[in-house]
């Protein structure tokens, strides 16, 4: 059974390989992700995530798809990739502080080409950061790329408080969700 991952992200790559599941190719999907107006968070990741998994599906006929997208939400507000520093800063000032939710998205298309969706919903709360933290943080690099201008991965682990829901799901792929979806479409897991 191939297995192909609709995704960019080593990261996911690295998190599948975490629970025993090696992709047999990888095959990013270029979507937009511009949110529609008004489009609630949990709505929207999901819909990219089914986006994803359509249009690389429809390159390997017969073959097992997984996509995912991962939203950082602040209420109803979808927090963009940070592509500049003040685009990071702005993120990070908003989630200071406070609590914030990280939905995380997947979708496996089955060889018939049957979809099934899972939605991973977390809670982060970071510490209140003063402009020194900031700084550094902005500095660092980080962000780049990053939904929500932060990652968990790296040394914003330091300044965030704590979190509810699943780890994998905040980094971009929650492995729990996918195992599940993986095995109700018969991929050989151990
Ligand atoms: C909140 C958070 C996000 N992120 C990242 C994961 C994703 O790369 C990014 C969300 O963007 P996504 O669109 O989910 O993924 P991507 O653009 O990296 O890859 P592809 O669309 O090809 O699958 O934010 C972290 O790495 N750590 C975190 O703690």
């Amino acid at each position: 059974m191939r297995l192909i991952l609709a995704s960019a992200s080593p990261r996911r790559r690295d998190l599948l390989g975490q629970i025993g599941v090696s992709p047999d190719a990888v095959d990013p999907a270029d979507v937009d992700e511009t949110p529609l107006k008004g489009e609630l968070p949990a709505i929207y990741a999901a819909r990219v995530a089914a986006d994803k998994g359509a249009l690389v599906a429809a390159r390997h006929p017969g073959a097992l798809i997984l996509s995912g997208d991962t939203v950082v939400a602040a209420g109803r507000r979808i927090l963009p990739k940070a592509e500049s520093e003040e685009e990071a800063r702005k993120c990070l000032e908003l989630l200071s502080g406070r609590r914030h939710r990280v939905l995380s998205a997947i979708t496996l298309i089955d060889a018939e080409g049957r979809a099934r969706h899972r939605l991973s919903s977390n809670i982060v709360t970071f510490k209140r950061l003063d402009r020194v933290e900031i700084d550094a943080y902005v500095a660092s690099g980080e962000w780049q790329g990053k939904a929500g201008g932060y990652a968990i991965q790296g040394r914003a682990a330091g300044l965030i408080r704590a979190i509810q829901g699943s780890h994998s799901a905040i980094m971009g792929l929650p492995l729990y969700e996918t195992r599940a979806l993986l095995k109700a479409a018969g991929y050989p897991l151990d």
